[in-house]
């Protein structure tokens, strides 16, 4: 089985804070992996080590079972946790920008800005500025921004927060189409029922990967019923009690 990404031994700090502590990770192709834990347990930290944009203080990381290059690490499909859109442009020339960015031109590019404009429900507002939308409609956009160039490889930080629960839905039809299609996705999520939906899960606390499995197995492993009562006894224990 080929794994697109892989983070060996991943160690890192800010100042006196250990925010990694000897952490791996590897996902399999074609699966959807959670990553959960606490509020500042690191989620987004590893998710940028992943992608290039954090470097650890150590560990090494692989992508497509090679040392990854600067272009390996654009070519990965990433929504951050806070939107990096352009606001005074409309969504059309951001995708445009991404697109642009990514190497597409002429009517390929054009054709898939309408694709994934449709994908996240946002066709009808394609030549609306950018400052005119809501939280959840910039949500999207960041998604389809994303997805422009059908990325192998997508990591997703919080990628429904702020969406009404019909668009969550969406999305994550969204998600195991392209599962479907055979790409790999890690995504952070405070969500439970978003957890139940994905192939593993790795639970994040105190810096490091305290579980991983699939969350059935993780619940009898537990002996609770759900994956949220696990996270609660891990925020308890995170918090002394
Ligand atoms: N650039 C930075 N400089 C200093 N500290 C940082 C920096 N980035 C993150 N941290 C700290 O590292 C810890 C982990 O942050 P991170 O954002 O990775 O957590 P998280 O699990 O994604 O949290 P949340 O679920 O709230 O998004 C936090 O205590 C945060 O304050």
């Amino acid at each position: 089985m080929s794994y697109p990404i892989k983070g060996e031994h991943l160690h890192k700090h800010f100042k006196k804070q250990v925010v990694l502590d000897d952490v791996s990770l590897t996902l399999q192709e074609g699966e959807i992996y959670g990553l959960i834990g606490p509020s500042g347990s690191g989620k987004t930290t590893l998710v940028r080590i992943l992608l290039g944009l954090e470097k650890a203080d150590s560990g090494k990381i692989e992508l497509f079972e090679r040392r990854p290059t600067l272009n390996a690490f654009r070519s990965l499909g990433y929504m951050a946790q806070s939107d990096a859109l352009y606001n005074e442009l409309s969504a059309y020339q951001n995708l445009e920008f991404f697109a642009s960015i990514q190497g597409m031109h002429g009517k390929e590019k054009k054709q898939r800005i309408l694709e994934v404009a449709k994908a996240v429900d946002l066709d009808q507002h394609l030549q609306k500025n950018v400052s005119n939308f809501s939280g959840g409609m910039k949500r999207r956009l960041s998604l389809a921004a994303a997805l422009v160039h059908s990325p192998r490889l997508y990591l997703l930080d919080e990628p429904t927060v702020g969406l009404d629960p019909v668009i969550r839905r969406k999305l994550w039809t969204l998600f195991h189409y392209l599962k479907g299609k055979g790409a790999t996705i890690i995504v952070t999520t405070h969500v439970m029922d978003e957890v139940a939906q994905c192939d593993r899960v790795g639970l994040l606390s105190t810096g490091r990967i305290i579980a991983e499995g699939a969350p059935k197995a993780l619940t009898a492993q537990y002996g609770v019923s759900t994956v949220e009562d696990i996270f609660i006894a891990i925020e308890k224990e995170a918090d002394g009690n």
